[in-house]
Formats: structure tokens, sequence, C-alpha cells
């Protein structure tokens, strides 16, 4: 992938996270003024209208704002990262406006730290607590000292729904993070094992699985061969009809092995023209009539296709037997059937 792509796709994601944190940020703003509010309207009076001004405004303009100035920033996610030291000030001149009421004071404490501890940044966390400090206590002491220890029932029962309906929220959306991450994890693992060029599991994968059939041999002699498969005199039909040609007729090989195996064999793309199949349950005889299913279905699709006069393949076949005894004697067994094939004249079936 260009560097260019990687830089883009990185913002994209960074994006995505502010868009994210956006949504959360609202949430928490509602459930906080709620709170804020129910607390003020027992006992913020002496305030005045300025303090509601001030709420309103945090309420109304700052989730946009901060939305707004991380989406337009180089680096959104640092400045989101600011943003989030910032909020500390506030929650804590609010815990302050609401007369350091323990109630209300634990639902803005919750609803400004719970996503920082969730997202695991702890310097982000500690630089938020130490803003909360300094919004304390300068508010504290700007708005007269306010102290209300008690809150009435019911400013109680709304403070406690805001910080249920918070961790709700949260959890939530914690939830539909770990999902798409699953699902990013299950489409990564399936792009690392399979070929992309003509969509085969890879070698690397096969050679996986070719280690669990010699396992499961060694453990309970269950059979399994492996058939490795060439493309005779490939490196002509490129010089002659082109590299694209050349890949159709991988792709139509290709089709033709996820075609012929059952459910729980595997085929595979081996390197460059080379290809394999793994048949689980299936000996010497089982594996030569796959073998031959496949070079017929292959002398039909090159009838078909067109495009070339004649690809013929070449297969080399091996079952696994006691004298395997590594993964590796398996394979070589096999590549000698394959290299007897070629040596013959090409065009045909050797069982190793
Ligand atoms: N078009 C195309 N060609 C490829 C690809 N991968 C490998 N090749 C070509 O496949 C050819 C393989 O050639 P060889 O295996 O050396 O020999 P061959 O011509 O197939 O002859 P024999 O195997 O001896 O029958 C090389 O020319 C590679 O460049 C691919 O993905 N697409």
């Amino acid at each position: 992938m260009p560097h260019y792509a990687i830089a883009e796709e990185r913002r994209a994601n960074e994006l995505r996270t502010v868009d994210r944190v956006c949504l959360m940020r609202m949430v928490g703003a509602v459930l906080g003024s709620i709170a804020i509010a129910a607390t003020l309207k027992a006992h913020g009076h002496s305030y005045g209208g300025l303090v509601w001004v001030a709420l309103l405004l945090n309420l109304a303009l700052w989730p946009p704002m901060a939305w707004w100035h991380a989406r337009r920033s180089v680096t959104p996610l640092r400045t989101e990262r600011r943003q989030w030291v910032l909020e500390g000030l506030f929650a804590g001149f609010w815990i302050a406006a609401t007369g350091l009421s323990p109630v209300p004071g634990t639902v803005l404490a919750c609803v400004l730290l719970a996503g920082r501890v969730a997202s695991g940044a702890w310097r982000i966390l500690a630089g938020t607590l130490l803003m909360l400090v300094i919004g304390l206590v300068s508010g504290w002491l700007m708005l007269g000292r306010p102290w209300w220890p008690d809150l009435s029932e019911a400013g109680m029962r709304i403070c406690l729904f805001c910080l249920f309906t918070h961790i709700f929220a949260l959890s939530y959306m914690l939830r539909t993070q770990l999902q798409q991450l699953q699902a990013r994890n299950e489409l990564l693992q399936r792009q690392n094992r399979t070929d992309a060029g003509i969509e085969l599991p890879n070698r690397r994968y096969f050679e996986s699985r070719l280690v669990q059939a010699h396992g499961r041999f060694r453990l309970y002699r269950q059979v399994a061969s492996l058939l490795l498969i060439d493309v005779d005199h490939f490196k002509e039909i490129n010089d002659r009809y082109g590299h694209q040609t050349g890949d159709r007729i991988l792709g139509g090989v290709a089709d033709i092995l996820r075609a012929t195996v059952r459910s729980g064999d595997l085929p595979a793309r081996y390197g460059g023209d080379e290809f394999a199949v793994l048949l689980i349950n299936a000996n010497r005889l089982a594996g030569q009539y796959a073998a031959e299913r496949i070079r017929r279905m292959m002398a039909a699709y090159i009838q078909q296709d067109g495009a070339v006069k004649a690809c013929t393949l070449s297969i080399g076949i091996a079952e696994i037997n006691t004298d395997h005894v590594r993964v590796q004697d398996w394979v070589s067994a096999a590549d000698a059937a394959l290299y007897q094939a070629k040596a013959a004249g090409r065009d045909r079936i050797v069982v190793g």
C-alpha cells in the first residue's frame, strides 16, 4: 500500500474516532447538565441567571465546537486529546458550582473519566484530573465556596438515572467498537491466509494445515494425500500470449481446484504457477481420481476459453505414510512425483 494511502486510512480512522467521541460527549453533556440542573434548581438561586447561561453554552456549544475543531485539525486525535484534558476544567467548575454535592459530583466525575479509563490513555487521564482539580478549586473560590452536602430525593433519583444511562451508553458504545474490531480482525486473518491475486489460500496457511494433517496421521492414522500441481511451460504462455492471459489461466486453475475438492479438503496457491491440494481421508487412489478430474477440467477449460492453443498440468501425488517422519518428507515425496511427471514429458499424473 503506498504511503499516502496509509496516511489517508489513518486519518479516516482518526475521524471515525472523533465522531464516536463526539457522540459520547453529547450524551455526557446532556446527562451531566441534567444532574447539574437538578442540583442548581434546589440550591443555586444565589448565582442568578449567569450560571444557567454558562450551563446552556456548555451543553449546546461545546460538543459541536469540539467536534468541528478536531475534524478540521491535521492531527484530529491529538486535538481531541487536548480537548479531553480541557474538559477536566469544565467538570471541575461544575462540581464546584453544585456545592461539592457528592451525588452530582460523582455523576460528573464518572461521565468525565469513564471514557478516558476505557481508552487507556493514562497520561490524558492524569492531565484531565489535574485540570479537574484546578477547575474545582478556582470555581469554588470564584463562586463563594458553595457547600451543599444534602440533595433532595428527587435530585438524587435524577442523578442516579443519569449515572445509569451513562454507564449503559458507554457499555453499548464499547460493545459496538468491540464488534467492529472483531470483524476487522477476522478480515485481516482472512487476508493474511489468502493469495490476493487469485483468492485461494496461500502457501503459509496451506503449510499450517499440512502440519495438522500430518499430526492427525501420526496420532489417529487418518489418511491424507497431497497433490502438487504445476502448469506446463507456463513461461512460454506468458511470453507468447502476455501476462494478462497468463494471470487469467492461473485464475482458471484456481476455479477448477475450488470446484473439484470436497468441503474438508484444501486447495492453495503454492507459489508462481504451482498449486497444491490437501485431500483429507483420501488415499493415493482417491488422490489419483481427483488429479484426473482436475486435468480433464483443465483441458475443457482451455478449449472453452480459446485464448491459448494448449495448456496442460503436471501433477505429483503423495499419500502420507509412516516414512514421512517430518511434514517436509511428505512434501518432498509429492515434489519428487511432480518432478517425475515433468521429466516424463509433462501433462501427466505420477503417484509417489
Ligand atoms: N502471468 C503470471 N506469471 C507468473 C505468475 N507467477 C509466476 N509466473 C511466471 O510463471 C513462470 C513459471 O515458469 P517455470 O515454473 O520456471 O517453468 P515453466 O515455464 O512453467 O515450465 P515447466 O514448469 O518446466 O513446465 C515464470 O515465467 C514466472 O514469471 C503470475 O502470478 N502471473
